[in-house]
């Protein structure tokens, strides 16, 4: 409860600093979505916006909400993404995609001039790698993308293995865009470029979770308030 009343002191923050009239990417997940429930409020109050989101959950949400709502095929670029993340390193280096958005939530990342994370402080790390690091995979030749995501693991020394993400025993989890996740756990990753280009070079990669020099700007709620955190 604690860290949901923290969550949306950070997203009411991001909120705040919104002025009208701008072309916005909506994250994912649990602080994502008091964001687009204040911005619902305040779009209902004649807050003019126009809101690219990065999931069907969210899309859903926001529709019901009556956010005026559009994509990237007909909005090539847009003026801020506001998004949470699950860890923040000092550099505002992070890990996305325990909602299994991830890919989404980058290609609208990356279609951004910014983007801000909103976050409990829960979520700050001196190093990234103690979450598991989602990397989304294509349906096929799972076997051997499994194996080939296993050798990089070695290569950068992760402490542990992987898992195949599952809604039930036997039951993969499935993206918004049909892919599968596997949560890969290093407990520690000092070489966050390395292992990003590693990963992206095995073909049956999708995308991965690592949200490198992309975060400009974090809003991280903290029991004595909310702090701003910039990249450098
Ligand atoms: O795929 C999900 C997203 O990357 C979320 O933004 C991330 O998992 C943080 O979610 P939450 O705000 O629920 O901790």
């Amino acid at each position: 409860m604690m860290s949901e009343h923290l969550k949306r002191q950070a997203a009411a923050m991001a909120l705040a600093t919104l002025k009208p009239g701008l072309r916005l990417g909506l994250g994912t997940g649990s602080t994502a979505r008091h964001f687009v429930d204040l911005l619902g409020k305040q779009v209902a109050d004649g807050f003019d916006c126009i809101c690219v989101p990065t999931s069907e959950a969210t899309a859903e949400q926001a529709r019901s909400l009556n956010i005026p709502l559009s994509d990237l095929d007909t909005l090539d670029r847009l003026d801020v993404t506001i998004d949470g993340a699950d860890e923040i390193d000092p550099q505002l280096n992070l890990i996305k995609g325990a909602g299994g958005a991830l890919l989404r939530e980058k290609i609208v990342a990356a279609a951004s001039d910014v983007m801000i994370v909103i976050a409990d402080s829960s979520k700050l790390v001196e190093t990234l790698g103690r979450f598991p690091l989602p990397i989304e995979v294509n349906r096929f030749g799972l076997g051997a993308t499994r194996h080939a995501i296993a050798a990089v693991m070695v290569r950068h020394g992760a402490e542990s293995g992987l898992r195949l993400r599952e809604t039930a025993p036997g039951l993969p989890y499935v993206t918004d865009g049909g892919h599968l996740i596997i949560d890969a756990f290093f407990g520690r990753i000092s070489q966050p470029e390395a292992l990003s280009r590693d990963l992206l070079d095995i073909a049956g990669v999708v995308q991965h979770g690592l949200f490198l020099k992309m975060c400009k700007m974090a809003y991280v709620a903290t029991p004595d308030g909310v702090r701003t955190l910039a990249a450098d």
